[in-house]
């Protein structure tokens, strides 16, 4: 280990293009190890800005999730960050729960591909929707019923959700009650890591329209995770791409897809072609 940053090419404008705005992420050299020492992410280092889309994308074990872990602060036991990971201005890596607290749920929420992990089994969904408005937004009575209705409606969910338990509802229902959960805090980001990955094919392209659609109506930035580019670029403004721990390209997501100059793109480009042709051939 030498501490050099990997070569990533960037495709950032040319100097003398209008700066973009000053980031609300800014993550610089993070690696991630175990205590063995052993690094599961090495040097990753991205920039979003507010209200930007970025598409993180690998196969499966290249460090995504982690990544997004690290971002969060939620790092399993056993596992510790390195460098530096700014959000809105807070160091997350080394930061104690109080400061993560704070963070946490106001300027960052995130989603998972499992919903239940976002959901208490033992409460209806409207009083866990209710939690997190009533704190961000402090109201109370009516006005908070009104608003866990709205925010209902919002991920196109009817309101008898509100009064059903999660194990009553589909896993689709229930990625659209996460979301909502995560959009209650009304965060300048949402990390989605593969929000869609365990729901039906047709249902996945629901979800996603209704993301992509709720994130630009509110100019929120997104990470969004996955391992299928075509359909993270399809959603996202740029993309990063990791390969076993480290980041091998970044740049906007339809040069990367029209011409990928890694390698590793290159494949994953490929492979994602491939698999839309062979779609065309079967479909009817
Ligand atoms: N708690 C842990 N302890 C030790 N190694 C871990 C731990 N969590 C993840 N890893 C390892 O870190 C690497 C990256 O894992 P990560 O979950 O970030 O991959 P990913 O790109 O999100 O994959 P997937 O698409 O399958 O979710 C993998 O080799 C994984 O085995």
């Amino acid at each position: 280990m030498t501490g050099e940053k990997p070569m990533v090419p960037d495709r950032s404008p040319a100097p003398g293009i209008p700066a973009e705005p000053a980031a609300l992420l800014d993550v610089d050299g993070l690696s991630v190890r175990r205590a063995d020492g052993h690094e599961l992410l090495r040097g990753v280092s991205f920039t979003l800005a507010p209200g930007e889309r970025l598409g993180l994308i690998g196969e499966s074990g290249s460090g995504k999730s982690l990544t997004a872990l690290a971002v969060l602060g939620l790092l399993p036991a056993g596992l510790s960050a390195h460098g530096s990971v700014l959000l809105a201005g807070t160091q997350i890596v080394g930061a104690r729960d109080r400061r993560l607290d704070r963070v946490r749920g106001r300027t960052v929420s995130a989603v998972f591909q499992e919903p239940l992990t976002a959901l208490d089994p033992l409460m209806r969904i409207g009083r866990q929707l209710a939690g997190p408005i009533r704190r961000r937004r402090g109201l109370r009575g009516a006005a908070l019923r009104a608003a866990v209705s709205t925010a209902l409606d919002e991920v196109r969910l009817p309101e008898r959700v509100a009064g059903a338990y999660p194990h009553e509802i589909s896993g689709g229902q229930r990625q659209r009650a996460a979301l909502a959960m995560a959009l209650a805090c009304e965060p300048d980001l949402l990390i989605a890591d593969e929000p869609t990955t365990a729901l039906d094919v047709t249902v996945q392209a629901e979800v996603l329209a209704l993301l992509n659609g709720l994130v630009s109506g509110r100019s929120m930035a997104l990470l969004l995770i996955g391992h299928d580019l075509a359909v993270v670029a399809d959603v996202t403004d740029r993309l990063a791409v990791l390969e076993r721990g480290s980041l091998v390209e970044t740049g906007r997501a339809e040069d990367i897809v029209r011409e990928p100059r890694h390698p590793y793109t290159r494949a994953l480009v490929e492979s994602a072609e491939a698999f839309e042709a062979e779609f065309d051939r079967l479909a009817p």
